[in-house]
């Protein structure tokens, strides 16, 4: 097979065990040249444990991993490319720069073992340096930098040999909120402008969505869903999902001779629904407003309520019900009020059967 034809990455079946704790269990997806995929998930769902595995620093279980077509480990066959032969670049949370070296030694590592001359060297370390905006800081010492700066090295070691793929865990958690915004917005114009295939393991989704042409929903060990940002939002696979990414409020739903009420309450969605006599139904924050109550209705009781802005956040519990939706308002509401929710039904989206 040749490289041109091949994804950037194809993992198959992978799966990793610490004797009889499975850690992760049958992963697969493909990475096409110049995407990003984002891994996101809670702690301790396998995110680093995968990633770990596409860097060579973990073999598999059971599974397969092809970076440009070329099989790096094959837990069946044996193969196992050690992480120096993969073609990566790295990112880590914790910078993991060489302390005693200077920014342009540590960034010039990675071209210095491919035994590039010293001359190109030079000349690739300082564009590498000007892309991250460090062009005038060559000569410090990572402890003389700041928590960004020293993570805008790290970036451009990763990038400077211009590997097949760069891997990134949690390259912006141990930065201040302001900082990450800003750094998401600069990996984003490094990826584009390198046209650079990455993997990226977060747990915030705001740097996932920003980032990411696909993203990988991983929960206990498993991919929950792979998809677009775009049509997780819009179409989570499942009420966990839709839950992890805080789409809105997930309602346990039965179904009467008048329609389909929300369980325990006499408020009906007035909505088609599956078949069955119970199921969950995800109302988005996104698309839902507020409004005068109308009675059989949603309504909810506003918890609370902030100003930002160009309108307000509110949270609200669903009446007779525990579940709590948030939501933006252009509409002002205080504590207390009872207000009508209204969601256009096509934009809610229905789970068959009830809840394990
Ligand atoms: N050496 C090990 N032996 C046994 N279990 C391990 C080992 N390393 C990791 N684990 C377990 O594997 C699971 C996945 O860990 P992993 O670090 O991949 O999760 P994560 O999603 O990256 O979490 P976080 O966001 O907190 O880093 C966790 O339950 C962890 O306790």
């Amino acid at each position: 097979m040749s490289s041109e034809a091949s994804p950037a990455v194809r993992v198959r079946g992978l799966g990793l065990s610490y004797g009889p704790a499975r850690i992760l269990h049958d992963v697969g997806f493909e990475v096409a040249q110049g995407e990003v995929l984002a891994l996101l998930g809670p702690s301790g769902c396998g995110k680093t444990t995968l990633l770990q595995l596409l860097a060579g620093l973990l073999a598999p279980t059971t599974g397969q991993i092809d970076i440009r077509g070329r099989r790096v480990a094959d837990a069946a066959g044996g193969a196992f490319l050690p992480p120096e032969a993969r073609g990566l670049g790295m990112v880590f949370q914790d910078y993991a720069l060489w302390p005693h070296m200077s920014v342009a030694d540590n960034v010039a590592f990675p071209l210095e073992m491919r035994g590039v001359p010293a001359r190109e060297r030079r000349a690739r370390v300082g564009a590498a340096l000007e892309r991250v905006g460090l062009g005038q800081l060559a000569g410090r010492r990572p402890s003389d930098l700041s928590g960004g700066q020293q993570q805008r090295v790290a970036l451009a070691r990763a990038i400077v040999a211009e590997p097949q793929l760069v891997l990134f865990d949690e390259p912006l958690s141990n930065l201040d909120p302001e900082l990450r915004e800003a750094m998401v917005g600069e990996i984003g114009g490094l990826v584009a402008q390198f046209g650079l295939t990455a993997i990226y393991v977060t747990h915030d989704r705001t740097e996932a969505f920003a980032l990411a042409d696909q993203v990988a929903v991983m929960r206990a060990g498993r991919i929950a869903q792979l998809a677009p940002p775009q049509a997780l939002v819009t179409e989570p696979a499942s009420p966990e999902v839709a839950e992890f990414l805080h789409l809105g409020c997930v309602l346990p739903m039965r179904r009467t001779p008048d329609g389909w009420r929300i369980a325990g309450t006499a408020m009906s969605v007035g909505a088609e629904g599956p078949s069955g006599r119970e199921a969950r139904l995800l109302l988005p924050g996104r698309s839902t407003r507020i409004g005068t109550p109308v009675e059989g209705r949603p309504a909810g009781e506003v918890l609370r309520t902030r100003f930002r802005g160009d309108g307000y956040a509110l949270t609200l519990r669903i009446l007779d019900t525990p579940f709590e939706i948030q939501l933006a308002s252009p509409v002002r509401a205080a504590v207390g009020d009872v207000v009508g929710l209204f969601c256009p039904p096509e934009d809610m989206r229905w789970f068959a059967g009830a809840a394990a």
